[in-house]
């Protein structure tokens, strides 16, 4: 059984899917202190969170079958990605359950800001009746800057227009023209501070962007402007934003994230032109169901059958490139630990040579895969999709590719050539029909090799007898050769010969193979 934790609250849809799976058994843990994770993470194969877990080095370092950490929704600032990334454990978000969610809360913050509405309440409650004190404003015909035009800010920014607000847009990575194709206003940051009524922030949280809304930016603004910030905390620099509602330059902030959650006592809290909500943005049913069914779904495709979809640290492959590439993966991982038994001595280089019709093909996975396989059998820890190229790094490895759609006498070719101080060793290999996998040549022999299961790798004189008595050895000892091939060199004298075997052949038998007449060399390989 396959082993998920959840450590933070779950949609119950995703919860079902998990305990609807045969394969997967799934533990629901919230409110874990670290420690309790940490003394639990390591029975589990996927970690399932949402913004509460913090998934640290420790973590990770305690969570030894861990494979994955899936978010359900998008912010990953709680995940040391570096740190899972080293350990092989794949990260992945779900990055679109809940954004309309979140775009309609920072809407909703923005009129509840602009019409005192949490003021309303309260003041109600409190048996008060304050309707001169609440004036409110408009937003009709008021601008609207949007930091940020990724997947919520677009959506903000459209459902903006709904309200008939002007709205201006401020993304360094997305082009003017997409912007203008969109049906707003492109501006620098300073424009848009100098235009806004309103300002609603929805980048992600990076080096870049905390305090991005600091003193200087406050004071390139409207006197009067109001700060929505549905984003992350610290966007919005927390002392810089309560100096500047308390002078009156900013007329009100609403804020659903915080520097720190909870964030406890704090002076910012108690201003009367602060309304929040305790991280609510992605907080409805519907995006609560999108986002738990999406990351079971997603986690489920990992650890049962290997399909990536949606993370942050390895190439994504699924649907119908992993149909088209996966077979070639395979290939790829076979052939890289075909070459990892045959090297001898610490591996220097590796080359890999896509020959053929490859076109339209991304095949970064398929180098992965080719280096998962290389390096497997040469390190002690785990290596996988999601850590081999880091691993091939750290060990020095200098890793080329290259493409050429020259084929020759395969449509699809992959080339694979490994250089240690020994040394070069060639292999290649492709797919037959749909997902037929052969290794076609090694070094100087061309041959049509299975690659799978228990092999012997032989290299014998050819000579008439050679082979009979592999045989009649092999015979002796009880072990059934399941197929044969023999590929011979280039000046006919000698022959390479690959034996697959039922069963591991015994260390003994190996020794006496070798030793047999006409035999010059013997090798197993585990593929
Ligand atoms: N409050 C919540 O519950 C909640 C829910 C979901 C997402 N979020 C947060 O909302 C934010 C936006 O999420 P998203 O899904 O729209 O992300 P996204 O990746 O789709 O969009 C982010 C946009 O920010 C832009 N960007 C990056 N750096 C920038 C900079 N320095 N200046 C201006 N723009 C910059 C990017 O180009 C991108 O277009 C994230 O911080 C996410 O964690 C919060
Ligand atoms: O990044 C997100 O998806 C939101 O911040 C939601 O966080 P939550 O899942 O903890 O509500």
């Amino acid at each position: 059984m396959l082993k998920v934790l959840v450590s933070d609250v779950l949609g119950d849809a995703g919860i079902q899917i998990f305990r609807d799976h045969a394969e997967i058994e799934v533990d629901v843990k919230t409110g874990l202190a670290p420690e309790e994770l940490i003394a639990i993470i390591g029975e589990y194969d996927a970690l399932v969170i949402r913004s509460a877990t913090r998934v640290t080095e420790a973590v990770l370092e305690a969570g030894k079958k861990l494979k994955v950490v899936g978010r359900a929704g998008i912010g990953l600032d709680n995940v040391d990605i570096p740190a899972a990334t080293k350990r092989g454990v794949v990260v992945m978000n779900t990055p679109t359950g809940n954004v309309v969610t979140t775009a309609e809360h920072a809407i909703a913050m923005m009129m509840a800001l602009t019409r005192n509405i949490p003021q309303g309440t309260l003041s109600l409650k409190e048996g008060r009746w304050d309707k001169k004190k609440l004036q409110g404003r408009e937003v009709f015909n008021k601008t609207l800057g949007v930091v940020g035009f990724g997947k919520i800010g677009s959506i903000v920014a459209d459902r903006a227009k709904g309200l008939r607000m002007k709205v201006v847009i401020y993304d360094p990575f997305v082009t003017p023209e997409q912007i203008q194709k969109s049906g707003f206003e492109s501006v620098s940051l300073d424009e848009l501070y100098a235009r806004a009524d309103y300002i609603s922030v929805h980048v992600p949280k990076l080096k870049e962007t905390t305090g991005l809304l600091n003193k200087a930016a406050f004071d390139k603004m409207k006197d009067g402007v109001m700060i929505v910030n549905c984003a992350r905390g610290g966007i919005v620099d927390e002392d810089d934003l309560q100096d500047a509602i308390q002078s009156g330059k900013v007329a009100g902030a609403a804020l659903d994230v915080f520097e720190t959650e909870p964030p406890g006592e704090c002076r910012l809290l108690e201003m009367d032109r602060l309304i929040c909500t305790p991280h609510l943005g992605a907080s409805t049913r519907e995006a609560q169901t999108n986002v738990a069914v999406a990351v079971a779904h997603q986690i489920i495709d990992y650890i049962v059958d290997g399909t990536v979809v949606n993370a942050v640290n390895v190439p994504s492959v699924a649907g119908d490139l992993l149909k088209k590439i996966g077979p070639y993966m395979e290939v790829g991982d076979r052939m890289g630990c075909l070459q990892a038994q045959l090297a001898s001595g610490p591996v220097k280089a590796v080359i890999i040579e896509y020959t053929g019709d490859f076109k339209g093909m991304d095949m970064a996975p398929v180098s992965t895969a080719i280096l998962k396989g290389l390096l497997t059998p040469m390190v002690k820890y785990a290596v996988n999709f999601v850590n081999a190229p880091i691993v091939a790094k750290e060990m020095g490895i200098k890793v080329t590719e290259s493409t050429t759609s020259e084929a020759e006498d395969y449509t699809h070719l992959i080339t694979l050539r490994v250089i240690t101080d020994a040394g070069e060793n060639l292999v290649a290999g492709t797919i037959i029909g749909r997902s037929d996998l052969k290794v076609v040549k090694i070094n100087d022999f061309r041959l049509e090799l299975v690659p799978e299961g228990h092999i012997l790798l032989i290299f014998n004189q050819d000579q008439p007898g050679a082979i009979g008595g592999i045989g009649t050895t092999l015979g002796n000892h009880d072990i059934n050769i399941g197929r044969m091939q023999v590929g011979q060199d280039k000046d006919g004298e000698h022959n390479i010969i690959f034996l697959q075997t039922d069963t591991p052949v015994p260390a003994e038998v190996i020794e006496t193979l070798r030793t047999a007449q006409m035999v010059n060399s013997v090798t197993p390989l585990e593929l």
